[in-house]
């Protein structure tokens, strides 16, 4: 039976006797499974690089099951997804998984897998990646075939589409035509997408943070500082600037009346490079906003990561007029397809809500 408990992904910074030699039995059992084009003699040839190699990968983790044991590992080098082994008794309980997007946060977009092992190959093409090129032998100069494979825009429809589930799966969307909503814009609307609710789902709330990461890792690679929108992008400036180590701040609606009277609450020096973190575009107001007190401040905007865009044209030519690029997880078009897909919604749903999104003030939606 499959092991049912694992552990987060755990770093390992010290790597002693002990757990190198479980992780290379771990590495021996995983190749034994999968790697069937491999001799005998191959495999214990391999084998004797396996230990330095734990040693010096440069960022490793490992998942432990219940009763502590390491059952599978990553190590990552800059950009490579350099080693990714799972027990054979743990495949096909998602842990891979929750490791590979543990080296998407850490800023992996390039893996290279074995052609003769099509399952490896597989897996990268579900979680994102596509073949970029090949070469004959391996980079060792062995006779076996290597495929490397990128992390390119060909995973954005994959992320904006899981993204809409996640905010689904977590009842993030609410529809009310009946009660319609009142956006910070003053639009009434029969929706309303509530973004904070990731906070408290720590599943999703990692791929949203993830999601952020990588977007200002690929999008914006030069920066230097994150600010959150206040209030609801502020969490989400923290935890990626966490992830991404870089210094975060936020910036409050208006400057405060007591105490030191800021309105940018962090450190910020004069020509710093800043990338806006909020949660969601409606009219992009609230997020216009900020860029311009931080352009202000004398702060270089290089852009905005954001949750989720309605994609509505007012937004669109506001960030624009601004000289503004933003970049979002998802995205209405998207949500309203998968909510129809997942049954969320009525078909018919989709049409109207697509409809509002393009002619808000037409309010005919509104059930009356
Ligand atoms: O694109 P816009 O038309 O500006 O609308 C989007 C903004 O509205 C919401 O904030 P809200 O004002 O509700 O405050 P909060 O962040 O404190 O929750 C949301 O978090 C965005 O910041
Ligand atoms: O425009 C807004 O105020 C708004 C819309 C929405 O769907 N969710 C949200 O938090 N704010």
């Amino acid at each position: 039976m499959k092991p049912v408990f694992f552990s987060a992904p755990e770093r390992c910074v010290s790597r002693d006797d002990a757990l190198v030699g479980r992780l290379v039995e771990l590495w021996e059992a995983s190749v034994r499974a999968t790697h069937d084009f491999l001799s005998e003699e191959d495999i214990r040839g391999i084998r004797t690089y396996v230990p330095d190699a734990l040693r010096s990968i440069a960022d490793l983790r490992i998942v432990r099951d219940a009763e502590e044991v390491p059952v599978a590992f990553m190590g990552c080098d800059g950009r490579r997804l350099e080693m990714l082994f799972v027990d054979p008794a743990c495949r096909g309980a998602g842990v891979g998984t929750v490791l590979v997007r543990e080296a998407f946060a850490a800023g992996v977009t390039e893996v290279v897998v074995n052609e003769q092992n099509p399952s490896a190959r597989g897996f990268y093409e579900h979680v994102g990646f596509a073949v970029c090129g090949r070469s004959e032998r391996d980079e060792q100069g062995g006779p076996f075939p290597i495929l490397y494979m990128k992390l390119n825009d060909n995973n954005k429809p994959n992320m904006e589409k899981a993204i809409a589930k996640d905010l689904l799966s977590i009842g993030a969307v609410f529809l009310r035509p009946e009660q319609p909503f009142t956006w910070a814009s003053g639009i009434k609307s029969p929706i309303y997408c509530d973004n904070r609710l990731t906070l408290t789902a720590p599943e999703v709330r990692k791929h949203v943070e993830a999601g952020l990461a990588e977007i200002v890792r690929t999008k914006f690679p030069e920066a230097e500082v994150l600010m959150g929108t206040s209030t609801a992008g502020i969490a989400h400036a923290a935890i990626t600037a966490t992830i991404l180590d870089l210094p975060m701040g936020y910036v409050r609606s208006g400057a405060k009346d007591h105490g030191r009277g800021n309105r940018i609450e962090g450190r910020l020096e004069k020509g710093q490079k800043v990338v806006v973190i909020e949660d969601l575009i409606s009219t992009a107001g609230s997020c216009i906003e900020v860029v311009e007190a931080l352009r202000e401040a004398g702060a270089e905007v290089l852009g905005v990561a954001s949750i989720f865009t309605y994609g509505m044209q007012k937004g669109l030519d506001r960030l624009a007029a601004a000289g503004v690029v933003n970049y979002s997880l998802s995205n209405l078009d998207v949500l309203a397809e998968v909510a129809a897909e997942e049954g969320y919604i009525r078909p018919e749903d989709k049409a109207r809500l697509i409809a509002f999104r393009n002619n808000p003030s037409d309010e005919s939606w509104i059930n009356k």
